[in-house]
């Protein structure tokens, strides 16, 4: 049987009613008390981290489940990390980012309703999630949701209520869980060969160097290891900022003291406002030449961006100082540029690390 590590960090799974609305109070162990059937599928260990709602996680606190995770690695087949659903999107990203090439799982679930509900989703999430990370065939970082699995980078939380509440991005689904059924896509079958022969060495698994074990000029990335490669810096002096109509151009300024990178969501598949009263590509180009990194992307959820088809989006389509999101979720590209602002020094290194696919967040362009 596989042996798992349960990481408890709060959501609506643990949470219970109180005067002041639901409130995270179980504890990973108590969870794990209400779904009895995992000890036929595994035997586990649970770790509570912290026990908050996922609105109040910091990366910071994603730090802190890599951190975990890393420490545990050698002593478990696979992780679960129970979260609330609200931000796991950005977590299940981050760790993508912190935790890249591994050949064990590291599964993230949680639920709608607590696990104390009457009608609750979160027996079978937790469920499913244990036994997607207990097949031979899982690796990497996934998000296991009522009933699909899909890649930690490409998750999207698009309803509120309903128990099928989270979407693959421009991606297709890892697999889906019927019952007790993993039912995988085509080209996720198989785990990969060299996953396969890291695991067959057993206890060694030679973890690559973290980057600041590397030398200057050689990040991790350039390891000559096919393992699993652990992080523990990111920049979190990156914010998100969606366009609207009538949007002063003049906000990046007032953004320059706090922030390094900016994630600007275009209109459409790639619309930024040049009229005379509207012009943004004067302020974007002074937040450039501070060598503050900016990144374009659309708000459109689905089909990403290509700033060259319009005129209103051309000025960007072959500025050399501009990031492009393709057709990266938000929630990636905040991850990814805090890991990259991270890890790179240059100009010429942040891009490359920003362009390079990592757990399938974006298509090569
Ligand atoms: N369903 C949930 O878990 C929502 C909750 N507010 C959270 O993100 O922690």
């Amino acid at each position: 049987m596989k042996h798992i590590l349960l990481i408890a960090t709060g959501g609506t799974i643990a949470s219970q009613p109180m005067a002041e609305g639901l409130t995270p109070t179980l504890s990973g162990e108590e969870l794990a008390r209400y779904v009895p059937q995992l000890k036929d599928i595994c035997t586990f260990k649970t770790t509570q981290l912290m026990n908050i709602d996922s609105t109040n996680m910091l990366p910071k606190h994603w730090l802190q489940i890599a951190r975990c995770i890393k420490d545990a690695y050698d002593d478990f087949d696979a992780f679960i990390v129970l979260h609330g659903t609200d931000t796991m999107a950005y977590t299940a990203a981050a760790l993508s980012y912190l935790i890249q090439n591994s050949p064990k799982p590291i599964v993230l679930t949680g639920s709608q309703q607590p696990m104390t509900g009457a009608f609750t989703d979160a027996k079978l999430n937790l469920y499913q999630a244990a036994l997607f990370a207990c097949d031979d065939n899982s690796y990497d970082v996934n998000v296991v949701f009522g009933g699909s699995v899909m890649c930690g980078t490409r998750a999207y939380k698009q309803k509120t209520m309903s128990y099928n509440a989270f979407t693959s991005i421009n991606y297709p689904l890892i697999a889906m869980i019927r019952a007790n059924k993993i039912v995988r896509h085509g080209c996720f079958d198989q785990k990969p060969q060299e996953h396969r022969s890291a695991l067959q060495s057993g206890l060694s698994i030679p973890h690559a160097p973290m980057a600041s074990e590397c030398n200057n000029h050689k990040t991790a990335q350039e390891s000559e290891h096919s393992y699993v490669r652990f992080y523990e810096r990111l920049n979190n002096r990156v914010m998100c900022l969606r366009l609207t109509p009538g949007l002063k151009p003049n906000i990046f300024d007032a953004l320059t003291k706090d922030y390094d990178a900016l994630i600007l969501e275009t209109f459409g598949i790639g619309g930024i406002p040049n009229s005379a009263q509207h012009n943004f590509a004067c302020a974007l180009q002074r937040w450039i030449q501070q060598g503050k990194t900016l990144v374009l992307t659309t708000q459109v959820a689905e089909e990403g961006l290509d700033l060259g088809v319009y005129e209103v989006g051309q000025a960007f389509a072959h500025n050399e100082g501009v990031l492009r999101g393709a057709d990266m979720t938000t929630e990636a590209l905040l991850a990814k540029t805090m890991w990259v602002l991270g890890q790179a020094h240059t100009q010429g290194e942040i891009k490359r690390l920003f362009y390079t696919p990592i757990n399938h967040d974006r298509v090569q362009e």
